[in-house]
């Protein structure tokens, strides 16, 4: 599923209107309608009520789960005894999100639910199609407020629809709009936001202050970026992406390249097999086989872990290299891994010496791992630039790796023939770009983007729906994973995890997305298995790949 700015938004809703002909009102309505639907829903389940679905729903939902499977029968969406214990409060901003809210309400009348529209600003400034269904409530005659003119007391509503501010928001909610979405989040009221919570950032997922706290936001035509993006994500509740009319297939002319990262997009947009079907003819050495660089005497176990990971993640073989001094240590801590020596110091940490070593068992290995439980040595700049240069598989580079490239500009280094897959956590994320970690969160996607492109890397920015961006300006966010996943050593089962699937020769490209799903995949089923998933710790994850 496609992600949207709010810039991409209105270029689609432009071509829509202006090119396909298709009248910018009737795009409100089904939005109006689609919005009402899901809150006659929400009424239903918490009514035990009937529920009627009548345009043809499609799709999705931004949190993964499934909404699918309604009850589709009957003409009125609620029966009435159930219905007359709603009464809805539609809060109206000025714009087009305004004009949904506006049409929603005439819909949730019609199933019989009580509304007020309670005007940010007074209705007579409402212009164009929002204009229209202004007068079109009033001919109904809906009952309405003006907020500061009228009397208003959130505790006698059951629910809020929030279309204050949509995509034409810009910067913090000003005056007006600030009071009534602060008051709406005190009345402790279910609140359904269409298109996004006022007060979202719709590109970034920044939350301005206030912003609406929703239980349901119902995205309209494409989902925004914002609503993927924390904190915005933990704002939006669970969301709901409604057709309205635009259709899909406008995205390539407007150039989409971002995604939700489903089973749907690895398989047909990204070509994985995601079933990883094996040959019957297949052998270990069908399968690839992976060098792991990482390990010292104080983290040893990150390059344990992510040799692991790799194993479980498919690879035929896995060599994990380390220094001399820990071999014996860790002999049998994995039969099925190849351990390697490579030299080092005497207390078992790398040096620069290594570097030869590495890149002759690299050289017969598919993709090398470097990172996971480094540590730092004299001469280390140099020595990932060995291994970067003198690599001619892919590389996936990791922890202190990182932070060597961060120190150095290695844009200078020689291109290399295989790719480069970073994984960084938002804190190696600033160090290499130079920025503190609270402007890398501000807009994860954006970043990595951006970072992917100047620097011709597959990044992995990783944390809470972890952003994978390709240097073609694609991306993909994910979201399968889980909180218990916040845990010692599960960055290095991903590196691992990608490791593993380059070894059986999917792309970079396709086996960060893909590892990152998995990763988060076998998160969730690891946590699920524990008696807390507090109790979750990153070997777990390689038991549930
Ligand atoms: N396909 C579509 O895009 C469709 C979208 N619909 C809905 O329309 C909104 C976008 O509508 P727009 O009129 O462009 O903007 P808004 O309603 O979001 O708000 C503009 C309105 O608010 C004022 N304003 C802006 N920023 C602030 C602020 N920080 N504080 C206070 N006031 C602010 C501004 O002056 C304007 O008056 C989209 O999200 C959908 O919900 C269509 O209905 C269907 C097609
Ligand atoms: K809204």
């Amino acid at each position: 599923m496609y992600l949207v700015t709010a810039e991409q938004m209105r270029e689609l809703d432009r071509i829509t209107i202006d090119r396909l002909g298709i009248p910018a009102v009737a795009l409100m309505e089904n939005a109006g309608r689609a919005i009402a639907e899901e809150i006659i829903e929400l009424c239903r389940k918490r009514n035990g009520g009937h529920a009627s679905r009548g345009i043809g729903r499609t799709v999705d939902n931004g949190t993964g789960q499934d909404l699918t499977g309604f009850d589709v029968s009957g003409d009125r969406a609620l029966t009435l005894d159930t219905a007359a214990a709603e009464h809805w409060f539609i809060l109206v901003g000025k714009g087009n999100n305004g004009g949904d809210g506006l049409v929603a309400a005439r819909y949730l009348r019609e199933a019989g639910i009580a509304v007020t529209l309670v005007y940010a600003v007074p209705p007579e400034s409402l212009t164009g199609e929002a204009a229209l269904q202004r007068d079109a409530a009033a001919a109904l005659g809906l009952s309405a407020a003006v907020y500061g003119q009228d009397p208003l007391d959130f505790a006698a509503c059951s629910g809020i629809l929030d279309a204050l501010l949509g995509t034409g928001a810009a910067g913090a909610p000003r005056g007006v709009y600030a009071e009534l979405i602060a008051a709406a989040n005190a009345s402790g009221k279910p609140i359904v936001s269409a298109d996004i919570p006022s007060g979202l950032n719709a590109d970034t997922g920044e939350m301005h202050a206030p912003c609406v706290h929703a239980s349901v936001t119902v995205c309209l035509a494409f989902l925004k970026r914002g609503l993927l993006q924390y904190p915005g994500a933990g704002a939006a509740g669970t969301v709901v992406v409604r057709a309205i009319g635009i259709p899909v297939s406008l995205a390539r002319e407007v150039g989409l390249q971002s995604y939700w990262l489903t089973p749907e997009v690895l398989q047909a947009g990204l070509g994985v097999d995601v079933l990883r079907h094996r040959s019957p003819e297949g052998h270990k050495g069908t399968y690839g086989h992976v060098l792991v660089a990482g390990g010292t005497l104080r983290m040893s176990g990150a390059g344990l872990l992510a040799a692991r990971a790799a194993l479980r993640a498919g690879s035929g073989l896995v060599t994990w290299a380390l220094p001399q001094k820990l071999l014996p240590a860790v002999i049998g801590a994995a039969p099925e891994l190849m351990l390697a020596d490579v030299g080092g110091d005497e207390q078992g940490n790398w040096n620069a010496g290594t570097a030869a070593e590495l890149l002759r068992l690299s050289a017969e290995r598919d993709v090398t791992a470097v990172g996971p439980g480094l540590g730092r040595f004299q001469g280390d700049t140099d020595w990932l630039r060995t291994l970067w240069e003198g690599t001619e598989g892919p590389l996936v580079i990791d922890a202190d790796a990182l932070n060597i490239l961060a120190e150095t500009d290695y844009s200078h280094w020689a291109s290399r023939p295989g790719s480069v897959v970073l994984t960084p956590h938002p804190g190696e994320m600033a160090r290499l770009a130079g920025i503190s970690t609270a402007e890398v969160q501000r807009d994860r996607i954006g970043l990595a983007e951006r970072y992917a492109r100047e620097h011709g890397v597959i990044l992995v920015l990783k944390g809470a729906h972890t952003v994978i961006a390709a240097p073609d300006g694609v991306s993909y966010v994910n979201t399968t994973g889980h909180p218990g996943m916040g845990t010692g050593g599960a960055g290095d089962v991903l590196t691992g995890i990608i490791a593993g699937l380059l070894a059986q020769g999917l792309n970079a490209l396709q086996a960060a997305a893909f590892g990152v799903y998995l990763h988060g995949l076998a998160g969730e089923r690891a946590a699920g298995l524990r008696n807390h998933p507090a109790s979750l710790i990153a070997g777990d994850i390689i038991e549930s790949l």
